[in-house]
């Protein structure tokens, strides 16, 4: 297989972290530089608790993009951040793979026609498990049977964005399948915000909880008469991940447009 060049977003992050190991382990994979917050000018071996890979340091994507031949950019970072790098790569020529969360549909439509027009993959992954790609896919397939359905996704205290990623692109999933609906009693009143959770634009109840300890973790319940629909999936390590982001650097070397989550590229 050809060598991959990479570009690394985030790396002394959880994910990141995970990420460094998987391209040093993969043989076809070679960190070609990272892009951080701090330690810039170093060398990734010179960082503590880093493998003895002499990828360059960069702060500011830009220069990054202009200094260093690259095929793809790992994007590991905050919703902020993520955004910044995957434009200027796809106008650099260089494919990212984003597991960042926090785009909006209107961000995701601006990048759908940029990597378009330039030509360049681009993948966007809400979640890179395959269980969890999994777990959407049944809840879309159950959402044709039951129209009433609540997603609870369950993450560590760390995490930026809610709801998570996961759980925005599980409700447009659902919503592929189910006949929209309000739920709930019609005249049903909240006495303390937010008790009901977010609901999407055709009905769907998320809730978002935040816990130390926890990892990744998702349920989609739904209720029909007499009888409840719980569909599970849990993440209890950042490993779980990785899968899914060595198939994503595979795939988009041979990709030209925009693909958003991994149900589109695991069969
Ligand atoms: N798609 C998926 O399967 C998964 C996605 N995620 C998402 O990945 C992102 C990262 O998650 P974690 O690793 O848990 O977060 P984290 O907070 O541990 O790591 C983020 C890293 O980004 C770095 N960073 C901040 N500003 C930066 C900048 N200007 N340039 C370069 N790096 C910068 C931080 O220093 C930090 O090391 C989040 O958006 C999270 O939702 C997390 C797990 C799985
Ligand atoms: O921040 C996390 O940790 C995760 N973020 C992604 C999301 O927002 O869905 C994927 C996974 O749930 C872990």
């Amino acid at each position: 297989m050809k060598n991959i060049k990479i570009i690394l977003a985030g790396p002394r992050g959880r994910m990141g972290k995970e990420a460094v190991d998987l391209i040093h382990n993969t043989e076809h994979f070679q960190l070609v530089a990272c892009l951080d917050r701090v330690n810039e000018g170093k060398l990734l071996s010179e960082v503590e608790g880093f493998p003895n890979i002499d990828a360059p340091i960069y702060y500011d994507p830009r220069t990054c993009f202009q200094e260093v031949e690259a095929d793809v950019l790992i994007d590991l970072t905050t919703p902020e951040i993520g955004k910044i790098n995957t434009k200027l790569a796809v106008e650099y020529g260089i494919r990212p793979v984003v597991g960042t969360t926090g785009f909006n549909e209107e961000e995701l439509k601006e990048l759908k026609d940029l990597a378009a027009s330039k030509k360049v993959g681009v993948i966007i992954a809400p979640n890179f498990a395959v269980g969890a790609i999994l777990m959407m896919k049944f809840a879309q397939m159950a959402a044709k049977h039951f129209q009433d359905v609540e997603i609870m996704e369950l993450h560590h205290d760390r995490k930026l964005d809610a709801p998570s990623g996961t759980a925005i692109k599980t409700a447009e999933l659902i919503s592929k399948t189910r006949e929209p609906k309000r739920q709930g009693h019609p005249e049903e009143e909240e006495t303390i915000q937010g008790a009901r959770g977010a609901e999407t634009k055709d009905g769907i109840r998320i809730h978002s909880v935040r816990l130390p300890g926890l990892v990744a973790h998702q349920e989609v319940m739904f209720g029909g008469e007499g009888q409840s629909l719980t569909i599970r999936h849990d993440s209890y390590n950042r490993a779980s991940f990785m899968s899914g982001v060595k198939l994503s650097v595979e795939t988009i070397m041979n990709l030209e447009e925009l693909v958003y989550g991994l149900e589109n590229i695991i069969e």
